[in-house]
C-alpha cells in the first residue's frame, strides 16, 4: 500500500528593518526543535497566504506587517511530510515583538543569515532572498 506524505502549505515572513533581517529560533517543544526559520505557519482552509501571514505573526510575535514583495514558493520533502513555503518580504508596521512560541529572535545582516542552523526547507529560501538584496 502506498501512503503519501502529508503536504502542508506554510507562509513565512522575511522581515526587514533597515539592512537587518529577522530570524526566529524554534523552541525545544516545537517540531524541528532549535532550528532557525522565518516566522509564519500553516495556511488554514479558506484563508489567503497573506491573511495567514498576518494571523500567524500576530499570534507568534504580536506584530502586524506590510508585505513588500513575494518570493517564489519552495517545496521541501521532510521524512514525515512535504512542506511548501510561501515567503513574503515584509516590514513591521505595528506592535512590539513578544515571543509567544519561539525560543529567540535575532536581527542579522542579510549576508550573515547563512551562518544559522536553518530548517532544511528554509535553506533555498535564504539563498533566493540573498540574490534579491543589494549588498551594503
Ligand atoms: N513557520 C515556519 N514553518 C516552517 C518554516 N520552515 C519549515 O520547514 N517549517 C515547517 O512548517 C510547518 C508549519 O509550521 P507551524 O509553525 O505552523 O507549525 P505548527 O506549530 O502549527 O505545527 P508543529 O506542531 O508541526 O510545529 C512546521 O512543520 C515547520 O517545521 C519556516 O520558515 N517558517
Amino acid at each position: 500500500m502506498i501512503i503519501s506524505k502529508k503536504h502542508i502549505h506554510v507562509t513565512c515572513a522575511i522581515i526587514e528593518r533597515g539592512s537587518l533581517v529577522l530570524a526566529a529560533q524554534r523552541s525545544a517543544t516545537m517540531s524541528l526543535p532549535h532550528k532557525w526559520e522565518f516566522p509564519g505557519g500553516k495556511i488554514d482552509t479558506g484563508e489567503s497566504a497573506e491573511e495567514c501571514l498576518q494571523r500567524e505573526l500576530m499570534e507568534e510575535l504580536n506584530i502586524g506587517v506590510t508585505v513588500s514583495r513575494a518570493l517564489s514558493p519552495v517545496t521541501h520533502g521532510y521524512t514525515d511530510c512535504t512542506v511548501t513555503l510561501y515567503p513574503f518580504v515584509c516590514t513591521i508596521h505595528s506592535g512590539e515583538i513578544i515571543l509567544h512560541e519561539h525560543a529567540a529572535v535575532v536581527w542579522l545582516k542579510a549576508d550573515e543569515l547563512p551562518t544559522l542552523d536553518w530548517a532544511a526547507a528554509d535553506v533555498p529560501v535564504v539563498a533566493m532572498y540573498l540574490t534579491t538584496v543589494i549588498p551594503d
